[in-house]
């Protein structure tokens, strides 16, 4: 399983990219697969690396360069040390370590072995050096800053050590066609592996892109189910309060007119008692629609409590409204609920308006159109009151 770090382990070996640890919304036992995958994907291509590096180093040797047993003996080495970090990768000894990925243990092998070759054929210095590079290129990978500084440091080290030491001695085994053919191969090999490193960060990167829009979309469907009524269709209490202090804050900036109402169905009660709870969903429902097709694009229309409804109309005098919601009213009226829900069923509702007044709390406006709406209940319902 993953390392779990503790507080004081994260202070002490800070990441230098990527996220502490995975995610509480990742599922771990993914995360680790995904993981695992990639590690023995670039533990593969580290392995033909070394095997591509061993091939021109015996070619090296064929061609009178290096000494065989040098080169053999390199080849041991490095070997070896593959074979143990391939175990320690397949047995999860790895992940015991502070550094799973071994990035130091890989470095200080090819420095040793790449050391240990020179001393015996100092002719291949360069060659050697060039591989050297390239497989501490590997170290970019590193995650933990000690592992990054301390494989970088190490090549360093080793870089400056070859170059004092054997500087002088450094040559391209260019005089002979073997000799030009096998630099080729240097630096061909160097190539495919910078560009193998190149594009698995490229890979990565169109990955996190990739998440991350759908993050985005995802996150965007989420605020919208929390601003959403979806029985009706409609804005929620949420939804509609937000876009309530939108609208004052508006109204206040340009002095327009903003007309709040509210509105409620009357015997609400009855509905739910006569034709059950999902008979009583359904005129819910109904008047949902009922709203929305009423409404225009400016004006917003939110389910504020059970059968009770908040209109938002801004731009709207109170004479306006009052033509709107009395269309409202009679739309409500008149609409054939026999056929939608039973034939006896008759629904109508109640309307109270008010005008925002510049500086007052929203609670204000919507007591006053309650208080509105109430006097319309109390004066027997199904109609429309103006405060
Ligand atoms: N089916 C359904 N019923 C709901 C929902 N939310 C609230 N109600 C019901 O709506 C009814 C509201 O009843 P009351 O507040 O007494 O109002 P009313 O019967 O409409 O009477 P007046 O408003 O005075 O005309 C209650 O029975 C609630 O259970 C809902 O989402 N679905």
């Amino acid at each position: 399983m993953p390392v779990i770090e503790t507080s004081t382990e994260k202070k002490n070996n800070r990441l230098l990219w990527g996220p502490e640890s995975s995610s509480p919304l990742t599922d771990e036992a993914l995360h680790f697969k995904r993981w695992r995958r990639r590690t023995w994907q670039l533990h593969a291509s580290v392995l033909l690396s070394h095997l591509y590096a061993f091939g021109l180093f015996l070619g090296h040797s064929w061609a009178g360069y290096a000494p065989l047993n040098a080169v053999l003996l390199y080849g041991l080495w490095v070997g070896i040390g593959m074979a143990f970090i391939t175990w320690a990768y397949a047995s999860g000894w790895s992940q015991t370590r502070r550094d799973p990925g071994l990035f130091l243990v890989h470095q200080l092998l090819a420095i040793i072995g790449t050391l240990g070759l020179l001393i015996a054929a100092p002719q291949v210095a360069f060659q050697a050096l060039v591989m050297l590079m390239v497989f501490s290129a590997d170290g970019f990978l590193a995650r933990r800053r000690t592992s990054f500084w301390m494989t970088w440091g190490c090549t360093l080290i080793a870089v400056a050590v070859i170059i004092c030491w054997l500087g002088p001695q450094m040559r391209m085994t260019t005089d002979t066609l073997a000799g030009q053919l096998l630099a080729i191969g240097v630096v061909f090999g160097a190539v495919v592996r910078c560009s193998i490193l190149v594009t698995y960060f490229r890979s990565m990167q169109f990955r996190l892109s990739a998440s991350n829009e759908k993050l985005a979309i995802a996150l965007t469907q989420i605020e919208e189910l929390m601003r959403n009524d979806e029985l009706t269709g409609l804005a929620n209490r949420r939804g509609v309060m937000e876009r309530l202090q939108q609208c004052i804050e508006t109204a206040q900036r340009d002095g327009s007119a903003l007309c709040v109402a509210l509105l409620d169905i009357d015997y609400f009660k009855h509905v739910n008692d006569r034709y059950g709870h999902e008979g009583g969903d359904q005129v819910l429902r109904a008047f949902g629609q009922l709203l929305s097709s009423q409404l225009r694009a400016v004006d917003c229309g939110g389910r504020y409590g059970g059968e009770e409804f908040l209109l938002l109309l801004p731009g709207t005098t109170l004479s306006e409204a009052g033509v709107l919601l009395e269309r409202i009213r009679t739309h409500t009226e008149s609409l054939p609920w026999s056929k939608k829900i039973d034939k006896d069923l008759q629904v109508t509702c109640t309307l109270g308006a008010t005008l925002y007044r510049a500086g007052e709390a929203v609670e204000t406006v919507i007591a006053r159109a309650d208080a509105a709406m109430y006097r319309g209940k109390v004066a027997g319902r199904n109609c429309v009151v103006l405060d």
